[in-house]
């Protein structure tokens, strides 16, 4: 690692951490090095690996040929980086010295400065042709084979198409959304979101400092208007860090108790409700330890997150799909732990950014047969599309709706109501 941490030298760190440590990114963008980074170069960094791991495969195809031994994690990274740097319109001469450099810069691989300077050059001749003739990188197989199973070939193939064009920016806000796209010059979509197209600093945006508006998907938006009209009834949001479901309550003049069990992401909420002058009863805590009486719950379950590929395209390097039986467990409890807390008729959504049914349709099918009298009410909210409606009476959104639009995160949820 050169003693000067670049955007590049960070991309390669934060590569290793994923590929070699089974990190997430949001995990690894930390230390000293990350620290010294200017903002700038910190998003420069953030966006090259989330680039490189969504073409991963396609960087390892072209590097295949001329790699007889596979060098080290930290020199397969750095030539993928330039790989991906060069197929996507680097300047070759730029990309290839500061490849070499990186290598250079570590006493274990400096031996390989002329592998790599070789390797890419050959790249930077014939590599951006080849790259236009690859096809869309596949999922990893442990999450390949159930969507598969699933949904099918094609459905995964235009989701992995939607994985690869990332994700536009989407605002939720607390006034008049059709005021807030015309502010903005941006787009809004049919279900109250407001969308903005190319890379847009956030915090620099209109509006931020004032807290019009929160960042949220807008397929995220869309669980808590399935409780419409929520003004002064008594809401739970089970698991509500970061707060972008809360907001949308609070907004809605709900009285929210916001629970979670992560201090540290509750920080964030409660930074969140300051920063757009929303109010809510926040609660450090278990789930399935709280207690109290609702007349709605919103359950935002902790689940495997690979609805949210587009924007984190991370995640299946760095998982493998452990944990998610447990998560799956987890998920059940807190559905029916959700139910006792709620008054009779009350109404619970559940919702996971989750592409598995597990996840999603079989938890509705299953808590209906544990809970005599429980119903499935329809799912309704400004927008909604015939085609997104499951056979059990929830809502099943891909990344590859809207694909016109771009896309949205994936996402199950479904109301459900308690008996009188
Ligand atoms: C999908 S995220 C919630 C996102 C949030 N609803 C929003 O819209 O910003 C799931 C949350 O569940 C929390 N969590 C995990 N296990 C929990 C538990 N046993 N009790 C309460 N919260 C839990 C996590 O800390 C995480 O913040």
């Amino acid at each position: 690692m050169p003693a000067i941490p670049s955007a590049r030298s960070q991309t390669v760190h934060l590569l290793g951490q994923v590929l070699g440590q089974g990190r997430l990114m949001s995990e690894a963008m930390s230390g000293a090095a990350w620290q010294a980074l200017a903002p700038a170069d910190r998003a420069a960094a953030q966006r090259l690996a989330q680039d490189v791991l969504r073409n991963l495969e396609r960087c390892d195809k072209l590097l295949k040929p001329h790699l007889r031994k596979g060098p080290p994690l930290f020199v397969r990274n750095v030539l993928r980086l330039g790989t991906y740097e060069l197929c996507s319109g680097g300047a070759a001469h730029g990309v290839v010295n500061e490849a070499v450099t990186l290598v250079a810069g570590d006493r274990k691989t400096q031996s390989m400065k002329g592998l790599v300077n070789a390797v890419l050059r050959k790249i930077a001749e014939s590599g951006s042709q080849d790259w236009q003739k690859l096809r869309t990188p596949r999922l990893p197989r442990w999450l390949r084979d159930p969507l598969v199973l699933a949904w099918g070939n094609k459905p995964v193939a235009a989701m992995e198409a939607a994985h690869l064009s990332g994700a536009p920016l989407d605002l939720s806000t607390r006034g008049d959304a059709g005021a807030l796209a015309v502010a903005l010059e941006a787009e809004l979509l049919p279900t109250g979101s407001v969308r903005l197209h190319g890379n847009r600093q956030v915090t620099a945006l209109p509006g931020y400092e004032a807290g019009d508006w929160w960042v949220q998907d807008a397929a995220a938006a869309i669980p808590a208007r399935l409780l419409g009209d929520v003004s002064g009834l008594r809401v739970l949001d089970m698991c509500a860090a970061p707060g972008g479901k809360t907001m949308q309550l609070a907004a809605a003049r709900a009285e929210v108790t916001a629970l979670d069990l992560s201090e540290s992401r509750l920080q964030r909420l409660t930074e969140n409700l300051a920063r757009t002058g929303l109010a809510a009863t926040v609660v450090t805590g278990d789930a399935l330890e709280h207690e109290g009486r609702y007349d709605a719950i919103l359950l935002d379950a902790p689940c495997s997150a690979t609805g949210t590929i587009r924007r984190h395209p991370d995640l299946p390097h760095a998982r493998q799909g452990e944990g998610i039986s447990e998560l799956i467990g987890l998920q059940e409890a807190m559905i029916d732990h959700a139910l006792s807390l709620l008054a009779p008729g009350g109404r619970l959504v559940f919702c996971t950014c989750s592409l598995l049914p597990d996840e999603g349709e079989c938890h509705v099918e299953e808590a209906l047969a544990r809970h005599p009298g429980l119903s499935v009410l329809p799912a309704d909210a400004p927008g909604i599309e015939h085609t997104w409606r499951s056979p059990e009476g929830g809502l099943r959104l891909r990344p590859d709706f809207w694909a016109g639009r771009g896309g949205m995160d994936g996402f199950y949820m479904a109301v459900l109501r308690k008996p009188d």
